[in-house]
């Protein structure tokens, strides 16, 4: 990978509506940065409620970010937007050649964005909050995300090298360093079970491209 300083922006009209804590937004900011794909940040504010703005909902009826626009091309969903980069853009190839691991990082990216972040999403907690009661958010998000983490420390201890299945950044790469570093940071998981989640993201926590996609490092950052 490039060190910051080598990074050759290459010509391309992409924007990218972001939230800078969405950590769904922010897996792509990382397959951007690695692909050194120059694009337009357009921030959602989530907490306003801007994801619900009729101009937003054209472009993903869900109302979740990230969306990217690429010409006249719409993609909402950050594992089809990541999917659709690497096949326009495969400098930086996000997948291995061997079958197996590439199963394997097709299978870690899922738990992340079909078995946690799904549970801990801004619109599920406020759900809880307004259900039964604001305690029960966190209880829920720590179970949720507890579960997905032992079944990633487990999938993962067989393959892993600096990184998820060895010494190369690849996509299930790009899913655990946000939700790892929501775990700790904003959910306060205990990770003691997790030391090899611990270990990755203090690897990814190094690398310039995952720096430059921090929730901190972007535009609309309070
Ligand atoms: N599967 C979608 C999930 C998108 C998603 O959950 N986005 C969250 C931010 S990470 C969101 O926009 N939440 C807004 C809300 O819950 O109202 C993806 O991976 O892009």
């Amino acid at each position: 990978m490039a060190s910051d300083s080598t990074v050759i922006p290459r010509e391309s009209k992409l924007q990218l509506y972001s939230y800078f804590r969405s950590s769904c937004s922010w897996r792509v900011r990382i397959a951007l940065n690695l692909k050194e794909l120059k694009y337009e940040y357009k921030a959602v504010n989530l907490l306003k409620g801007e994801q619900f703005s009729p101009e937003f909902a054209k472009l993903n009826p869900l109302n979740m970010v990230p969306a990217l626009i690429d010409g006249d091309i719409v993609i909402s969903d950050s594992l089809a937007i990541i999917m659709y980069l690497e096949e326009k853009h495969p400098h930086h190839p996000l997948l291995p050649q061997d079958l197996h691991r590439k199963a394997i990082h097709f299978q870690a990216a899922n738990i992340v964005c079909s078995s946690i972040q799904p549970f801990q999403n801004l619109s599920a907690l406020n759900y809880i909050e307004q259900k039964i009661n604001s305690d029960e958010k966190l209880v829920w998000a720590q179970y949720h995300i507890t579960k997905g983490f032992a079944a990633l420390e487990k999938l993962l201890k067989p393959f892993s090298g600096r990184y998820a299945t060895g010494d190369d950044v690849f996509l299930a790469d790009l899913f655990l360093a946000p939700q790892i570093h929501t775990a700790i940071n904003k959910f306060k998981v205990d990770m003691t079970e997790f030391p090899l989640l611990c270990r990755l993201d203090e690897a990814y926590s190094k690398l310039p491209a995952f720096l430059a996609a921090m929730p901190d490092a972007q535009p609309d950052a309070v």
